[in-house]
């Protein structure tokens, strides 16, 4: 088992947002986390991350303690974290310094990264110089360059337009293929989550509560106009609905 979470309670001041909430995800798993606006998605990846230390609980990578500082998480947020005034060289060994990786290797760290994005031409450009779609390859360069054990993605192609969140998204699972890196991806997409994931852990409205988890055994690559893919994205979206509208009459 790579990732335990174990009676995991947050609160913000006085509001709880997790209670003793559990959660387990084998390694090289692709996860993705759904449900209503609110309950808690990126919460929960703050807290494996170790950006928030819940109340009471743990949070275990082969039962040992997580570690940002170790290099074990790589974390792609939904919007631009690019130094701009530094190239997308300069982005990935910025990280390579950050987690005291030999000064020897940056070079050939950074030509395997961009070239397992896709972006090997692009070294030497500036942020402004890239669409949102690079940007967001160049994110998730930076984080591979430390080859970190688990993937925590908070909505990373929720700004993009919906040819390149699908190119993305293609790519992200090949990637995922060839890296066996444990993904946790958090989505409002449906059809995203179905698209990428193994299993989708489906939030309920109230803070905290999983409603339920789904193990998806659908060939890949998948096809998005296919029956069991149509079947799954409409039997998550009324698991959606159902939490939300549980959520209001609580
Ligand atoms: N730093 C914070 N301080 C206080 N409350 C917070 C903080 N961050 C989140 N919350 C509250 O915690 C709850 C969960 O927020 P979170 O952002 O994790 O939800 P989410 O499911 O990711 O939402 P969305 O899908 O809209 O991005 C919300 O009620 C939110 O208002």
């Amino acid at each position: 088992m790579a990732l335990v979470l174990s009676g995991v309670t947050h609160r913000f001041k006085e509001i709880k947002i997790f209670e003793k909430l559990d959660l387990e995800v084998e390694e090289g798993c692709f996860c993705c986390i759904v449900g209503p606006s609110g309950c808690g998605k990126s919460t929960l990846l703050r807290i494996i991350s170790g950006l928030y230390k819940p109340v009471e609980g743990r949070v275990l990578l082969d039962k040992a303690p997580l570690s940002l500082e170790k290099g074990e998480i790589g974390f792609v947020f939904q919007e631009d974290t690019l130094f701009p005034w530094y190239t997308v060289e300069q982005n990935i060994k910025f990280a390579l310094r950050a987690r005291n990786i030999d000064k020897n290797l940056w070079d050939r760290t950074v030509d395997y990264t961009l070239q397992k994005v896709g972006l090997a031409e692009y070294r030497h450009y500036y942020p402004k110089q890239l669409s949102g779609g690079m940007k967001q390859r160049v994110a998730i360069a930076r984080v591979l360059a430390y080859n970190p054990r688990l993937l925590l993605m908070d909505e990373p192609f929720a700004s993009l337009d919906a040819l390149n969140r699908n190119r993305l998204q293609a790519d992200l699972v090949d990637l995922w293929h060839r890296e066996k890196k444990t993904v946790i991806f958090v989505t409002h997409n449906i059809d995203e989550a179905v698209f990428l994931a193994e299993r989708i852990v489906v939030m309920g409205s109230k803070p905290g509560r999983i409603k339920q988890i789904l193990e998806l055994d659908l060939p890949r690559p998948r096809d998005r106009t296919g029956a069991e893919f149509c079947r799954l994205r409409r039997r998550i979206l009324a698991m959606i609905e159902g939490a939300m509208s549980e959520g209001l009459s609580e």
